[in-house]
């Protein structure tokens, strides 16, 4: 809870959540209990003695990589469709619940599951599992979305697009039951890695009518945001904090109303920013960039879920009620479900924006 006159408003509006890694929901708890549930052997390293131990030190990453290196050694311990269901149930509801998330589009990383032989559909069957139940306990809609890990070949990734492709797993909706695959993501490490390399696989995801969005701009310079647009023909653009570097591509992002997943607390935690007021949600306000607010890896960040990541960028930026207006609502234009849940969640959003207009009014009238 935050102790910003807008808490109530931030707390009620409806939200949608689109960058959000499953694996990095996995708890240091949860970690460990999979590990030995799945007999996983857990590194033999001293931050691993405890789940307080692992959690102690992800209080202290000094980079993306060395985040990464955490992240990676601990999806190793999912295995079971059982698995990735517990793990979106448990986020899911969790959303739901505390942030009033009413869609979530979900990332995760085939390559890192099926390198030790768990298919993309027992990720995809774990999923729909969670997806229904938490449509029918919270009204949350969820969607699926595959990154490409860019720490890997890129022939790597081109066979994991083209079996997944073959397996029939995306739907240009992400609708379909099981629900299908939404898009196609890239993420990881990223200095030294343009874009560029994966360019065909994302030509070839748009020949098949298959959304795409990258994460850009995280650690890398503005120039692999512009490469995201101009090689993989991105429709979103995940983090681009380092987009801010260059005006002429911030109000190429506005003119093309392309949707900023921005992840601020998570660029505080892998220090790609100095602090939350470093980060460029102000500048994107400025120069018209829509952009979405968002937790990234909420397990390995302080345990900062979607709320908590609202309210500590209020906490920084002090934002207006019509600032927070066109948050939520370039969140939902944004997302990749169907216009008719679009609107849906857009007359909630309207009326949660009407019901705190007319009680604000209604205690300046009391007050005058
Ligand atoms: O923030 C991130 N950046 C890049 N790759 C990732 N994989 C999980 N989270 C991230
Ligand atoms: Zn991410």
């Amino acid at each position: 809870m935050c102790k910003t006159p807008l808490h109530g408003l931030l707390e009620a509006l409806p939200k949608c959540e689109h960058h959000l890694h499953l694996e990095g929901t996995l708890s240091p708890e949860l970690l460990f209990t999979l590990a030995e549930r799945n007999q996983v052997a857990l590194p033999a390293d001293a931050a691993y003695a405890s789940p307080a131990a692992l959690r102690a030190r992800y209080a202290a990453f000094t980079s993306l990589d060395d985040f990464l290196d955490f992240y990676n050694a601990g999806v190793v311990v999912l295995r079971t469709a059982a698995d990735f269901e517990e793990l979106a149930y448990a986020y899911l509801s969790r959303a739901a619940r505390t942030a009033n998330v009413r869609h979530a589009e979900v990332f995760f990383d085939p390559q890192a599951h099926t390198a030790r032989g768990v298919a993309v559909a027992t990720v995809v069957a774990g999923f729909h599992a969670a997806a229904l139940r938490a449509q029918a306990d919270h009204v949350v809609s969820a969607l699926l979305v595959p990154c490409l890990l860019r720490h890997l070949p890129v022939d790597d990734a081109a066979a994991c697009f083209d079996a997944m492709l073959a397996a029939g797993l995306f739907s240009p909706t992400g609708t379909g039951n099981p629900p299908l695959l939404a898009g196609l993501g890239l993420c990881s490490t990223e200095l030294a890695r343009p874009p560029s390399a994966w360019a065909g696989i994302f030509a070839a995801a748009a020949a098949q009518g298959i959304r795409r969005t990258a994460h850009a701009g995280e650690e890398g310079p503005a120039a692999y945001v512009a490469g995201a647009l101009d090689h993989l023909g991105a429709q979103r653009i995940d983090h681009g904090t380092h987009a801010v570097d260059d005006s002429d591509l911030l109000a190429r992002l506005a003119a093309q109303r392309v949707l900023v997943t921005a992840c601020p607390v998570s660029n505080v935690v892998l220090r790609v920013s100095p602090s939350l007021k470093d980060t460029p949600l102000r500048a994107y306000l400025a120069a018209g960039v829509r952009f979405s607010v968002n937790s990234d890896d909420p397990a390995y960040f302080g345990d900062m879920y979607l709320q908590e990541v609202y309210c500590a960028v209020q906490e920084a930026f002090a934002f207006s009620v019509d600032d927070w207006a066109l948050i939520a609502r370039s969140a939902i234009e944004g997302s990749w479900c169907g216009d008719e849940r679009k609107r849906s969640i857009g007359r909630e959003l309207d009326k949660v924006l009407e019901d705190w207009h007319a009680r604000t009014e209604g205690t300046v009238a009391a007050a005058a």
